[in-house]
């Protein structure tokens, strides 16, 4: 992993100013531009600056999600406005900047003020002239450049190339629309916890407190707004997780029933595995092959009230973690893309490669095939990715039933691959209930 350029945040900066928040965003796309997960440039930040006040990490954290999701078309202008390229993170905190103006054009003076403050805590302050020439072209040059990125396929769509060929081919009709909403904020959905309270004390705790919601399903709520989980009644009490939507179906999907042996295959943090564990009182394995991980899945059912036996295991090695008892339930929450999940995870869309999604898909196989072994006679496994590619999803299953006999395709809700699109209420996720026959 690149380590990063400039790892020291400004220190010329007031904390809670917009150039601090800039320089700092810069620096964080600097790395994802040079290869590193977002998670692991925040995870460095965090813990060289742990005192960073809250409001001033959710205003950091704010500029660089919403950057990385507009990374084409401001990358685009500003490759129209420098006649050269310019050293990291000079280039990055004029993305921030450029994005920050397409936004806030109500601030645009204030905005340049800032960005140049935050260039000249940079390479010895060498870029502050470039930097305010760049965006002051940009404010004077800002009708032309904009119909320039709404004809540059990257510029308008926001996602790299093979990822935008790649939904053209497989959804000729809805390409735009995936891509539309993997652009925008997420929701933020919740999952009340049946065995704490129920949907209507949850409702009613949120009424009081003044918070709006929709119950989508029964035990499944969306906030109007995001909130921080420290002011929704009830979650320090366990009676409800953040969890979206679309993945409160794995569990609804499993068909359990009390008593059932059931598996979580790829479970870290846990998330549907404390949803199986609120649904039906099963025995649950939850197994993920990250131990870091796997400390989570203990972590987040301990905050519930729940309990499974967690495993730190790589699923596909069989003799490592299993006992030789059949599972009657089994659900493969499989490692993917995530291209459903785009929005809350902007820089995977420029960190993935065309190629990494036959990787993803064969790493897939290779799980649903040891899984396959450990599922009981007559007992039901649900395949699951938060991806909208179809050779994760309804090419990956068609393939495996093909070469299982003794696999029976069921269907969800009357279909048999059950892919659901990004929207405005849940993320993309695709389910395939999958039962053996003998
Ligand atoms: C999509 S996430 C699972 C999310 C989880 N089911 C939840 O709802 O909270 C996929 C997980 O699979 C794990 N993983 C990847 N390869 C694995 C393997 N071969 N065996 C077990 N876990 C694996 C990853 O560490 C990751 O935590």
């Amino acid at each position: 992993m690149p380590t990063p350029a400039h790892p020291a945040p400004p220190t010329r900066l007031p904390e809670d100013s917009l150039g601090y928040a800039l320089l700092t965003s810069a620096e964080l796309i600097a790395e994802v531009v040079g290869g590193t997960a977002l998670t692991d440039a925040l995870a460095r930040l965090w813990a060289a600056h742990p005192a960073t006040p809250a409001g001033v990490r959710g205003a950091i954290l704010d500029l660089t999600y919403s950057t990385l999701r507009d990374y084409g078309r401001q990358d685009f202008i500003l490759g129209k406005l420098l006649q050269k390229p310019l050293p990291e993170p000079v280039q990055s905190l004029l993305r921030v900047a450029l994005h920050r103006l397409a936004v806030r054009p109500d601030t645009a003076h204030t905005v340049v003020d800032q960005a140049v403050s935050a260039a000249s805590n940079l390479i010895g302050g060498k870029f502050k002239g470039v930097a305010n020439g760049v965006l002051r072209n940009a404010l004077r040059q800002s009708g032309e450049l904009a119909q320039a990125a709404d004809t540059d396929m990257v510029a308008e769509h926001r996602h790299p190339p093979w990822w935008i060929r790649r939904l053209k081919n497989q959804y000729p009709q809805k390409w735009r629309a995936i891509l539309a909403a993997g652009n925008t904020h997420p929701p933020m959905a919740l999952r009340v916890n049946p065995l704490r309270a129920s949907d209507d004390e949850v409702l009613a705790d949120f009424a009081a407190a003044g918070i709006t919601v929709k119950r989508l399903a029964a035990g499944t709520l969306l906030l109007d707004q995001p909130l921080s989980v420290s002011r929704l009644p009830g979650f320090a009490e366990g009676c409800l997780s953040v969890q979206d939507a679309g993945a409160q179906h794995a569990a609804r999907y499993l068909d359990l029933d009390d008593g059932q042996r059931v598996l979580d295959a790829c479970a870290a943090p846990g998330g549907k595995s404390a949803h199986i564990l609120e649904t039906a009182d099963v025995a649950l394995t939850a197994l993920d092959s990250s131990p870091v991980r796997a400390q989570r899945i203990s972590e987040n059912l301990a905050r519930l009230g729940l309990a499974a036996e967690v495993k730190a295991s790589d699923c596909r090695k069989l003799d490592a973690w299993w006992d030789g008892r059949p599972f009657e339930r089994i659900l493969a929450d499989v490692p993917c893309s995530a291209s459903g999940v785009v929005r809350r995870n902007p820089d995977i869309k420029w960190l993935r490669r065309s190629d990494d999604i036959p990787r993803f898909a064969a790493q897939q196989a290779e799980i649903l095939e040891a899984l396959w072994q450990t599922l009981a006679p007559g007992g039901k496994m649900l395949y699951a990715t938060c991806s909208v590619f179809a050779e994760e999803n309804g090419d990956q299953i068609t393939a495996f039933a093909a070469r299982h006999p003794d696999c029976r395709r069921l269907p969800i809700a009357g279909q048999l691959d059950c892919q659901y699109l990004p929207c405005a209420e849940h993320d993309g996720f695709f389910y395939a209930l999958l039962e053996k026959t003998a």
